[in-house]
């Protein structure tokens, strides 16, 4: 693999030591190596101490592994405008060097949020800030089967070049190095709690309540299951394991200390490459079928059920008028297809639109989020019901997750068929999207079949 040369790095640093002004400057410097596994470069730097994201896009064309926190955005308030603005200026203050106009290489900031931070914080999310992306230490870029490393630093006027030059050394030798695979034993799960199911249903049956009433038209209602495993849950198996069995979903694992935030999503929230602009529209679920002709037959009948239809009709609906004063030549096709996954499929509407001048990926993060796929309609009314009614802390679960780049190119996702990984426990979460003839029964069992992509990897050890 070929890293930054030592005399590359020397002749960088120097020319950022010379063009500092300040006492912190930030440097950031790209190089194409040879291609690595994303996998082999996450296992390897666990040593390092340091947190480690990863992030698949859902066609696997990028993936990221960002590792250490060089700079963190972390408002308290306002957290779309705050992160929007301090990630402006951040960039100003880097020096970069990428001679690639890659997505995802150079200085990348990624990361997420909670769900809803008027709801109290539980321990179960504590290592979680209400709002955080992550301009890492070093990042690895894959792109169309083409390979980056980044590795971005903050120098002084006392920072000693040849320190800077040995850690990069030090960690050149060690990604090199492969070190032999650890043999652990199968993992297990030893229990299964489901959290509060009972009270759970009896909630859908008030939501609908209120949805009789007029209070809201959709409440999307989620709940959550506590696994406990014989031992450590290896996060890069995990990842492994979702790669191989979730494709069509974005693949992601957020470490903060010890607890890995990690899942298969299959929702884009929003995508932006210079102007051009997708989202998604995804609510209404149906099983897949044993056999093709009863996999066909569920997914005819989901195309036609008046009930799926109406929950992914708000989120269109909600889509097209929450994008409207920030994009031009918005297109929605008239009706949904099926977005089919291993363990389910969805009703989807695909949205694209050209973004207007002056607007970013995070002004649009905030004008979708949540959208009626994860929250409700109208969303202030949902809001306030889940914030009463429903007993748990969603905390980074349903909440938008992802990237953005240098050149305005980013994308984030919706954190569903997730799990918070806490050493040998974890959370599941999973939801669903309540409408006036909902039926409690129904709507738990849909949370079941949302369960199975993550009870899936757990249950399997290592791969199928
Ligand atoms: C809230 C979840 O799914 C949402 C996304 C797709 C379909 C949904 C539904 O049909 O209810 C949900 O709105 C979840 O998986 O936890
Ligand atoms: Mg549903």
């Amino acid at each position: 693999m070929v890293l930054i040369t030592e005399e590359q790095v020397e002749t960088i640093l120097t020319n950022a030591l010379q063009q500092s002004q300040r006492n912190n400057q930030l440097v950031s410097y790209t190089k194409k190596i040879d291609p690595i596994s994303p996998l082999h470069f996450f296992n390897q730097t666990k040593k390092l101490g340091k947190s480690r994201l990863f992030w698949a896009s859902s066609d696997r064309e990028l993936v990221l592994v960002a590792v250490g926190n060089l700079v963190n955005i972390t408002p308290t308030e306002s957290r779309f405008s705050k992160t929007k603005k301090q990630w402006e200026q951040l960039l100003n203050q880097f020096i970069i060097h990428n001679p690639y106009s890659v997505s995802g290489t150079g200085v990348v900031a990624i990361g997420g949020m909670c769900f809803d931070p008027k709801k109290p914080k539980t321990p179960l999310w504590q290592h979680y800030n209400d709002s955080d992306m992550t301009i890492p230490e070093l990042l690895l870029t894959t792109n169309s089967g083409q390979c980056y490393l980044t590795v971005n630093l903050k120098i002084t006027k006392d920072t000693l070049l040849e320190e800077l030059i040995a850690q990069i050394k030090q960690w050149e030798e060690m990604l090199v190095h492969s070190d032999p695979e650890e043999t652990l034993e199968p993992l297990t799960i030893e229990k299964k709690i489901e959290k509060e199911a009972d009270y759970w249903k009896k909630s859908v049956v008030k939501a609908t309540e209120e949805i009789r009433k007029g209070t809201a038209e959709k409440i999307v209602l989620a709940r959550e299951m506590r696994l406990q495993f014989n031992r450590n849950v290896a996060i890069g198996n995990i990842i492994e394991n979702l790669l191989e069995t979730q494709p069509n979903s974005y693949v992601f694992a957020f470490e903060k200390g010890q607890d890995c935030f990690l899942g298969a999503t299959p929702e884009r929230l929003v995508k932006v490459e210079k102007d051009l602009l997708l989202s998604t529209c995804l609510a209404g679920t149906a099983p897949r079928g044993k056999t093709e002709e009863e996999d066909r037959n569920i997914a005819y009948h989901l195309l036609h059920d008046e009930k799926n239809l109406q929950e992914h009709d708000f989120v269109v609906q909600m889509i097209r008028e929450a994008i409207s004063d920030y994009c031009f030549d918005v297109d929605i096709p008239e009706g949904p297809v099926i977005y089919p996954l291993k363990n389910l499929q969805h009703l989807y509407t695909p949205v694209t639109a050209k973004l207007k001048r002056g607007y970013s990926i995070f002004d649009i993060v905030r004008e979708l989020h949540p959208t009626p796929a994860l929250g409700g309609s109208p969303k202030e009314a949902s809001m306030a019901f889940i914030r009463e009614y429903e007993r748990m802390d969603r905390g980074w679960y349903g909440a938008p997750i992802g990237w953005v780049d240098s050149n305005e190119h980013g994308e984030f996702a919706v954190a569903i068929r997730s799990a918070l990984v806490q050493q040998k426990e974890a959370s599941l979460f999973a939801g669903c999207g309540v409408v006036e003839h909902s039926n409690p029964d129904m709507e738990y069992e849909e949370t079941n079949i949302k369960f199975m992509p993550m009870l899936h990897v757990f249950e399997q050890g290592k791969g199928e």
